[in-house]
């Protein structure tokens, strides 16, 4: 058995980064930017009225001027002002020539084509500067992953394709004759592959492209079938069979049909049984079956991988530290990645932490990391976490 920490050295090892394609803007949100881009304009491209008002040389209480022609967003008033002259302007106009300050038309009087400013005046020019946004060759840096904000800003750089690393293609393959699919009707001895969808979900979640292979059965025969279907996957994740019983044939029959093996056995709780490896282009992640350890190991090593994948960083999962609502007893000899929930008081470690409840799971918001051999800990002593 190793340490989590040298499974995900050899994970990263593993894992190759993927190549850069183009996406048109809309459909750049989720995705990693590859490579850094540069504003093609500057903006505002124009020095450019905040409100809507009246647009003059000098504002204050008790001027009058006479309005001389308008300004809206998209339409430029052609002229210049001069003293005592005013533009009626709109929010996003250009600001004329001349025009030196914009007073909203809350602080003015108008009658016919004269207004004067009130005793109401505010502060500020409500003129936004020209590339008081951004000046055109700024750049947003890559790796990013792309969120809504960040689209929009692409959008006014005038960035129509966008450079993103490739969606991984992940391979998911159930194994055991006891599985069936949801919705099916299972026989008296069967039950549904549920972590299979979890998995499903959590790779989507992570931005990556999962596909559900069909459903291995405990032989060799049926496992080389499913194999044989990986097409051009990158990372092929086999579910349960990866224990030391009769009926555990993932790691044979993968290494007979070339996977070249990194580790096998993880010194962590759950999840124990995890293997990897090369296997052909792609590389290989056996999970252990039960419910929660195929969870948690999708959380602990398979988000780390995907985020390799997509250029976001060799980088383990994020934790950060708690207080404990309640303690907790001694760990055993493997690092224990317990289910809890975060309270105003700090963590609430679940009594019940069988890797087959996924009801527990449910519950859950967050894993609390027990080194090995950690000793048994007060409330209120700080505790790490991992976000699920
Ligand atoms: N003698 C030993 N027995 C076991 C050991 C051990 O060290 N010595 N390790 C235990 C640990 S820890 C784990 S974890 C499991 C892992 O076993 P496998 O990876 O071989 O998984 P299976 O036996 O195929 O299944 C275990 C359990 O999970 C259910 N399962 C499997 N796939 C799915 C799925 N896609 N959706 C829902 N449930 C699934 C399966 O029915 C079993 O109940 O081994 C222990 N045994
Ligand atoms: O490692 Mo097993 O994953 O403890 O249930």
């Amino acid at each position: 058995m190793i340490p989590v920490s040298e499974a995900l050295d050899h994970l990263f090892t593993l894992a190759r980064p993927l190549e850069i394609e183009e996406v048109p803007l809309r459909e750049a949100g989720g995705r990693v930017l590859a490579r850094p881009v540069a504003a093609r304009r500057d903006q505002p491209p124009f020095a450019a009225s905040a409100m809507d008002g009246y647009g003059v040389a000098e504002a204050a209480p008790g001027l009058c001027f006479t309005v001389i022609g308008e300004a809206a967003a998209g339409r430029a008033f052609p002229g210049s002002i001069g003293p005592g002259e005013a533009v009626r302007i709109f929010t996003g106009a250009p600001v004329p020539d001349g025009v030196k300050t914009v007073v909203i038309q809350e602080d003015v009087a108008r009658d016919g084509d004269v207004i004067t400013i009130t005793d109401r005046l505010g502060d500020g020019d409500n003129i936004r500067p020209f590339g008081n946004d951004f000046r055109a060759g700024m750049t947003m840096d890559a790796p990013r992953l792309l969120g809504p904000q960040d689209i929009a800003l692409l959008a006014s750089m005038n960035i129509a394709r966008v450079p993103v690393t490739r969606r991984p293609q992940v391979a998911l393959i159930s194994t055991g004759d006891e599985l069936v699919m949801p919705g099916e009707e299972p026989g008296p001895d069967q039950i549904i592959a549920s972590n299979t969808f979890g998995l499903y979900a959590l790779m989507q979640e992570l931005g990556a492209m999962p596909r559900l292979l069909p459903i291995a059965r405990d032989n060799e025969a049926s496992l080389r079938t499913v194999f044989g279907m990986v097409g051009d996957a990158d990372l092929v994740v086999t579910i349960g069979g990866a224990s030391v019983g009769d009926h555990d044939l993932v790691a044979p029959v993968a290494q007979s049909m070339g996977l070249e093996r990194a580790f096998h056995k993880v010194a962590m709780r759950p999840g124990k049984p995890l293997m990897s490896g090369r296997f052909g282009n792609a590389m290989m992640v056996g999970l252990p079956g039960n419910p929660v350890s195929a969870m948690v190991c999708g959380h602990v090593f398979l988000a780390p991988v995907i985020r390799a994948m997509l250029g976001l960083g060799a980088r383990p999962a994020p934790r950060e530290t708690r207080p404990l609502a309640a303690p907790v007893p001694q760990n055993g000899p493997r690092e224990h990645y317990m289910r809890g929930k975060l309270t105003p008081e700090g963590v609430m470690v679940f009594d019940r932490q069988d890797s087959a409840l996924l009801s527990v799971l449910g519950a859950a918001d967050v894993l609390a990391v027990r080194p090995p051999h950690d000793p048994a800990r007060a409330l209120g002593e700080p505790i790490d976490v991992l976000r699920l």
